[in-house]
């Protein structure tokens, strides 16, 4: 079978093999400037053939793996469950290897812990080419391809691949280069017909082959996978699982966790690592386990499945006596004896490093602060330009509801009967930009956090110049739909004509809009989208009972005034009503027929005991808010990263 990939091979921030051909399935590549890679002229084995190259390999070996996950919360009583249970095991180089096991027995959890996604309440260690793993550098040649597709489903194959590219090459790769990686790839991964197709129309088998062709654009060694064939019809698994097996022609290890193969499935892995309960039942060669099963006294039933019968044999359908037995054959792990060859394993002389257990990303990524912010500001504003919700709907938004709280106060501003009615108006103004901006931006967040957490861990890019990339992404559309609603608004309800109450009244609004985004992106980048819901709007009343409209705030109880100070609605509100009543305005016009109470401004913002005179200082308290709300999002969302793994 003859592997294509990209004749150029980019590790890190390094080419390291210039104009390699992939014939036969192997490449032949300069020693890379890994530090935990195996440089050396090594012996490596795929299903059984013995094959030699010099490669830039990489074998894991793992020994006596304890996963303790910690349950509860601050309110409620912590508890510690052990999910993995000392398991010790080996993946070799250039093999596809298969880690099956019934539901919960910890496959993902085993996964998690030997890409370095999962670090808090791991014990063990990982040696990579007989080394301690070194997660900085262990990350560098590796990549996780999480269970679900996490893409950006407005971009198309090309760009999503383009993008990936421009992240994970360095910059030094000219783009006819990078185009023409993404081309080999797509023809490989056989996309290329959907080339044009945005991620959002993708089937599910085809989305799979994206998220490992967006992966495969730094050419990493060692992939791991969860459950990348679930969800996926007969057909789509065989292709998916083919193509993996290609891939480890090239001397990748390859990891899958995967949950029942059909029995040709199974026979395409090359080493399987069955798990039960957190202990490993068997490790070997596909092939070898059905002499295992014999050898231990349970043989697979004439025309069983090996694999539906091993997972029924953990499952304990034949007894609880048998998962034990072969856990204890196996010695949970440390038996290499069913391995295709295991005399000709390389034998390593393993020996601890320091390991690093939460990297910096500084020496990390593949390409500089500048230009990921760089393509992340492109990806940005092309997502923007095509997203129906984000953009057309929150620009529809702001045009309907403007013309419709213009029609219903038409010329309230300058009329002196309806003053009370025009406050209420401000009032709803600043509501309707804190509830809009601040939903949305919970409602979308969510969904970009997976992707971020994906794309993080895989090195595309820090934190900080995504964060960047989203606050500068949003300003111009929340200019223009904070705008258009002004404008709207302002001239339908008749405010002063007057060039710096417009501006006042405008920048209010849109320091308020910011604020609110803010809040947003804090409850979306901790919560997820139903309790992000439901805190949301709760957090509002708070805000909007200390703003000091319908309680004034010389009528909060003393103890209760700190509330006034804490809410941003109040300084958006004082801001709002100064640009309208203040600036020593002159008596609004009373119609005839009607009574005018509050046709005096002045004594009217002394009934509502609203200070027309703070507008700087609620410009700075506003400020203020907008720059402690988007710092601590950023820890939140810095905070989220961490915890997750
Ligand atoms: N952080 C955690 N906190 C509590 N329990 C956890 C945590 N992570 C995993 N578990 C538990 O550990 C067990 C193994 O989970 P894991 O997701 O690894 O199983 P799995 O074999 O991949 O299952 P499936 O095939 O259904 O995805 C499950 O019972 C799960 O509930």
């Amino acid at each position: 079978m003859e592997a294509v990939l990209h004749e150029s091979t980019y590790v890190g921030n390094s080419k390291v093999g210039e104009n390699l051909k992939y014939s036969g399935g192997f490449e032949s590549v300069r020693p890379s400037v890994h530090a935990n890679v195996n440089s050396e002229k090594v012996h490596f084995y795929n299903g059984n053939k013995k094959m030699e190259s010099f490669q830039n390999t990489v074998d894991i070996e793992f020994e006596n793996i304890t996963f303790t996950a910690t349950q509860g919360n601050i309110l409620s009583k912590k508890s510690q469950k052990e999910i993995l249970h000392r398991v010790t095991g080996r993946f070799p180089p250039g093999q596809l290897i298969a880690i099956m096991g019934p539901s919960g027995a910890g496959k993902s959890t085993l996964l998690d812990v030997l890409s370095g996604y999962r670090l808090q309440g791991v014990n063990g260690t990982v040696y990579v080419n007989g080394r301690t793993r070194n997660l900085k550098q262990f990350r560098k040649s590796s990549c996780y391809i999480t269970q679900d597709d996490r893409l950006q489903p407005l971009l198309t194959v090309e760009e999503n691949m383009l993008v990936a590219a421009d992240l994970k090459l360095p910059s030094t790769v000219p783009s006819s280069e990078k185009n023409k990686i993404v081309d080999e790839i797509l023809v490989t991964l056989k996309l290329s017909e959907t080339k044009r197709v945005r991620a959002a129309g993708l089937s599910g088998g085809q989305k799979k082959r994206l998220s490992i062709a967006l992966e495969l654009v730094s050419n990493p060694m060692v992939m791991f996978l969860d459950e990348p064939t679930t969800g996926l019809d007969s057909s789509s698994c065989t292709t998916c699982i083919t193509l993996l097996k290609q891939l480890t022609q090239q001397g990748k290890t390859i990891i899958c966790t995967i949950h029942q193969p059909s029995a040709s499935l199974f026979t395409m892995f090359d080493q399987v690592y069955v798990l039960a309960d957190g202990y490993c039942l068997y490790q070997g060669g596909t092939s070898r386990m059905v002499p295992f099963l014999e050898d231990v006294g349970f043989p697979c039933p004439k025309y069983h499945n090996p694999a539906d019968y091993v997972i029924e044999l953990a499952c304990g359908e034949y007894g609880q006596d048998k998962p034990e037995k072969m856990i204890g054959a196996t010695k949970n792990g440390r038996s290499i004896q069913y391995f295709n060859d295991p005399d000709n394993l390389l034998n390593y002389s393993k020996y601890k490093d320091n390991e690093n257990k939460i990297s910096k990303d500084d020496g990390l990524l593949p390409t500089s602060q500048l230009n990921q912010l760089k393509v992340l500001l492109r990806r940005g504003f092309l997502k923007s330009a095509r997203d129906e919700t984000l953009t057309y709907l929150r620009v529809g938004t702001n045009i309907v509801v403007g013309i419709m709280l213009g029609s219903i106060y038409w010329k309230a501003g300058n009329d002196g009967s309806k003053v009370l009615d025009n406050y209420n108006l401000l009032f709803a103004i600043l509501m309707h930009h804190m509830m809009a901006t601040m939903m949305l931006t919970i409602l979308t967040f969510p969904q970009e956090m997976s992707i971020l957490i994906k794309e993080h861990f895989n090195r595309w890019y820090s934190l900080k110049m995504y964060y960047t990339s989203v606050t500068l992404v949003d300003i111009p559309i929340s200019i223009v739909c904070c705008f258009l609603f002004t404008i709207i608004i302002y001239f339908m309800t008749d405010q002063p004509n007057d060039s710096v109450r417009f501006l006042m009244f405008f920048a209010t609004c849109m320091l308020v809009v910011l604020v609110a985004q803010g809040v947003g992106l804090m409850i979306g980048a901790y919560f997820d989208v139903v309790n992000g819901t439901f805190i949301g709007p709760t957090l509002t009343v708070p805000m909007m009972m200390f703003s000091g409209f319908g309680v004034r705030l010389c009528d909060l109880p003393t103890v209760m005034n700190w509330g006034s100070y804490v809410s941003y609605l109040r300084y958006g509100l004082e801001g709002v009503v100064g640009a309208i009543y203040g600036l020593s305005r002159d008596t609004i016009e009373c119609p005839e027929d009607k009574f005018c109470l509050y046709k005096y401004p002045k004594e009217f913002l002394e009934m509502v005991d609203v200070r027309s005179d703070q507008f700087d200082n609620d410009m700075i308290a506003l400020f203020i808010f907008l720059f402690i709300l988007r710092i601590s999002a950023f820890v939140v969302l810095r905070y989220k990263l961490i915890s997750v793994r």
